[in-house]
């Protein structure tokens, strides 16, 4: 039996001044069905779906819900037309609590004589929480309190409490750790067997493949092809979606694992935050894979490296390379300021609030890090600015009207890559890279790759944090599993790892 279409487009287009970044879509959203959507970056995804949660309006052509038309003004206007959606990146006001931030714009639905009634306000927020099966959460804690995957766990919440027809999932599970990953698998599945619709964005294709009944491959703005699930073809996918064949292989293919005898950074015994008695040491040369759950201390390692965790207990220390050959000088790293210092970068698996500046051009995030390069008697010198940023945004592929285009206005992959090349670029010699390539399209992250690798061969020191075992396996000299704050296994790179032995000690 054919399924009904909940959500029509028909040519639909959305331009940014001259960029076009959906040409003329049309598409039918199906009920008891989970849609796919993939392809590169900047190539549409977000955009459409964002018009069709009401966050953007279209410029071209119309939207149909069961026949009528539908124009939604707001993500408001769109919940009402039972469309709900989560975004790439947390959506959330950090002073406000959990049940505020669950209401926001909602207010009205609690108020008594004139107050908002916080108690009920709270009751309800819970009751949502309760939907996905947080029981334990205090929802009158403030947002900011909340790590990176809770919070997104909180508009997942917020999303399904509404009761939508149409659930879209843009970009999330690569924010979520294992047990995320699952538990928004399990949703969207129990929404498609309601009878309900699901959109589902991801680059991960394995997943999409997975979960998905059919999938929509987008490329430049444009839909390219729809495949049911029958039909799912890995290799096919791919090429619909950059045009043209690409190789399979993209990790490095030695097995070689070896690396420099000299320490640069040493901790020792460190208790912090959730962080128990870590000894560690990152070589030059060195690639350093950390694996684990997200509740694990893998990301609060990374702060710890960065300086932005003072050890409780034990300390950190950061041997600054001399280039003469002389004796590396210690310093204790217990600041940013320090680990700056120390040609030290960091990106943050946070990356909008931690990493990038929004509102600044893609040209001053790229330079930020890498200034005192850049100047001369203090003077920053536009000529070389220039060049720098452009040469970074040509390795990395970054799409965007040009080097003046605003940090925010870019699709998420693109962002990632302006994060990753702020510290490739400014020559720091240790990099703590927490899911560097997370949302970056398969060929990039290629690029990545190569790039890590050749760094890793020139002597720079890489901490790489992930989530994604195929990622630490195929790239890592040596991997540390980390569970419940502690490291609990040491794993040295071998043809024969594999993600079972390494999920034994993560579980
Ligand atoms: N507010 C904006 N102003 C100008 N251009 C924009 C804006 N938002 C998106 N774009 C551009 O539209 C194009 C499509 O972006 P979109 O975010 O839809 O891509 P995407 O397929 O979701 O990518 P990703 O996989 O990286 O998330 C990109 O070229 C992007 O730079």
């Amino acid at each position: 039996m054919d399924k009904q279409v909940f959500l029509e487009t028909r040519n639909i287009s959305k331009k940014f001044n001259d960029v076009t970044a959906v040409n003329q879509v049309s598409m039918n959203i199906r009920l008891g069905e989970i849609r796919g959507l993939i392809g590169e970056n900047g190539s549409g995804k977000s955009t459409i779906s964002a018009m069709m949660s009401g966050l953007l309006p279209a410029t071209g052509g119309d939207m149909r819900i069961a026949g009528a038309l539908y124009r939604p003004k707001s993500t408001l206007d769109a919940r009402e037309h039972k469309v709900s959606m989560i975004v790439q990146e947390t959506g959330t006001i950090p002073e406000l609590s959990i049940a505020e931030n669950m209401f926001l714009g909602e207010e009205k639905r609690f108020v008594k004589r004139g107050f908002v009634d916080h108690k009920r306000m709270n009751q309800e927020a819970k009751r949502a929480l309760e939907l996905i099966d947080l029981h334990e959460l205090d929802v009158t804690r403030p947002m900011y309190t909340l790590g990176f995957e809770q919070r997104k766990l909180i508009e997942i919440a917020r999303a399904l409490y509404y009761d939508p027809t149409l659930f879209i999932v843009d970009e999330t599970t690569t924010a979520l750790s294992h047990e995320g990953r699952v538990l928004i698998h399990q949703i969207m599945r129990r929404l498609r067997d309601q009878n309900k619709a699901v959109l589902f964005i991801s680059h991960d294709l394995p997943e999409l493949m997975e979960v998905c009944d059919v999938l929509t491959v987008m490329r430049d703005g444009n839909l390219i092809t729809t495949i049911e699930k029958q039909d799912f073809n890995e290799n096919h996918i791919k090429q619909s979606m950059v045009g043209r064949v690409i190789e399979g292989n993209y990790y490095r293919t030695d097995y070689d694992g070896s690396y420099g005898e000299q320490v640069l950074i040493s901790v020792n015994n460190v208790s912090v935050s959730v962080l128990r008695d870590i000894d560690l040491e990152l070589h030059k040369g060195e690639i350093l894979g950390i694996g684990g759950l997200s509740g694990s201390g893998m990301h609060e390692l990374g702060k710890l490296m960065y300086g932005g965790l003072k050890p409780v207990q034990g300390e950190v220390i950061v041997y600054e390379d001399r280039e003469d050959g002389a004796p590396a000088i210690p310093r204790k790293l217990n600041s940013i300021k320090t680990a700056m210092a120390s040609r030290i970068g960091y990106v943050s698996k946070d990356r909008d609030k931690e990493t990038l500046i929004m509102e600044a051009s893609i040209k001053d995030n790229l330079v930020l890090s890498a200034l005192d390069q850049l100047s001369r008697f203090g003077l920053i010198l536009p000529g070389r600015e220039k060049r720098f940023a452009a040469e970074q945004m040509e390795e990395l592929q970054i799409k965007a009207s040009g080097m003046n285009q605003k940090v925010g206005e870019l699709s998420g992959g693109n962002k990632q890559k302006v994060s990753f090349g702020k510290w490739i670029g400014n020559h720091s010699k240790i990099l703590i890279l927490d899911s560097p390539t997370r949302g970056v399209d398969v060929g990039v992250k290629t690029t990545m790759y190569q790039l890590l690798y050749s760094l890793k061969q020139e002597g720079y020191s890489i901490l790489m944090i992930s989530e994604e075992l195929p990622e630490l396996i195929g790239m890592s000299d040596r991997i540390l599993m980390m569970k419940d704050g502690r490291i609990r296994k040491e794993f040295a790179r071998s043809e024969n790892l594999s993600e079972a032995m390494l999920i034994e000690h993560m579980i």
